[in-house]
């Protein structure tokens, strides 16, 4: 309890910036964040509020809410000082900026291939040498298969990976899966695993050096409470 009431060691008069992406992550870090003593302004659960940027009940820290993958890209670039994305999205953009400090524990998923049934039952994936394949993550899926000689090529979309194979656009998809029901309603199977998917608090390296002692503080706040799950 007194932990909560901590507040943050300010030393500079723009407040710290933590991005957290809006959707399915939000719900698993809401109650993650109040434990760890941070209290959005009411706006930030009202869905109707198109307000993006929030106070928080610490003096020295606002949150901003924005796509999941744009949570790495405003922390690389230092627009915000920390935030929360999964692991996914760090492998996917690989910016060398961005430190990883804490795995949170939640959002938990994998990336994997996958292909119609009738397809992974017959195939032989030591005779490819070029696949196309449609995928959110087109860096992962081709450096994955570049690092056994096979050639990905990549059709970016961004959600409903799933329909793709039956509908001639591709013959596998690289998707995330966590329960399996997607793939099950759309006839396909995993064929192969390429990472395991958590959310890590992310921190601009820049950052962490000139705001050390409050982005420590931080940092050490949200390393208690995953512990602690
Ligand atoms: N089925 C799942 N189960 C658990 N975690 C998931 C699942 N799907 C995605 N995730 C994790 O949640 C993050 C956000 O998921 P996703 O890209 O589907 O965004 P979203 O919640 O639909 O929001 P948006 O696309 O609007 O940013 C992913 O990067 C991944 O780390
Ligand atoms: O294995 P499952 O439990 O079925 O989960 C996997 C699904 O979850 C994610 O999609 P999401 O629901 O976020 O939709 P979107 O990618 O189309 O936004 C992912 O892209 C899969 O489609």
């Amino acid at each position: 309890m007194e932990d909560k009431q901590r507040s943050l060691s300010v030393t500079s008069n723009e407040a710290l910036i933590l991005a957290v992406p809006k959707g399915r992550i939000l719900k698993e870090l809401s109650p993650l964040m109040t434990r760890v003593g941070i209290e959005p302004e009411a706006a930030f659960s009202d869905d109707n509020a198109r307000q993006l940027r929030f106070k928080t009940n610490l003096p020295g820290l606002d949150i901003i809410r924005v796509r999941s993958f744009d949570v790495a890209t405003f922390v690389a670039f230092g627009a915000a000082h920390l935030g929360v994305a999964g692991n996914d999205i760090l492998m996917e953009f690989d910016y060398p900026e961005l430190y990883a400090p804490v795995d949170l524990d939640i959002g938990h998923c994998r990336l994997s291939v996958a292909a119609p049934r009738h397809l992974a039952e017959s195939d032989d994936p030591s005779r490819w040498s070029h696949i196309r394949v449609a995928t959110k993550y087109p860096e992962i899926t081709r450096r994955h298969f570049a690092a056994r000689g096979v050639q990905a090529e990549c059709i970016k979309l961004n959600g409903a990976m799933e329909l793709a194979p039956g509908l001639g656009l591709c013959r596998r998809i690289v998707d995330l899966v966590s329960t399996g029901s997607t793939l099950r309603a759309n006839d396909l199977v995993e064929v192969e695993t390429i990472a395991e998917v958590t959310s890590r608090l992310v921190v601009n390296r820049a950052a962490f050096k000139t705001r050390s002692e409050e982005l420590s503080d931080l940092v050490e706040r949200f390393r208690e409470v995953a512990d602690a799950a």
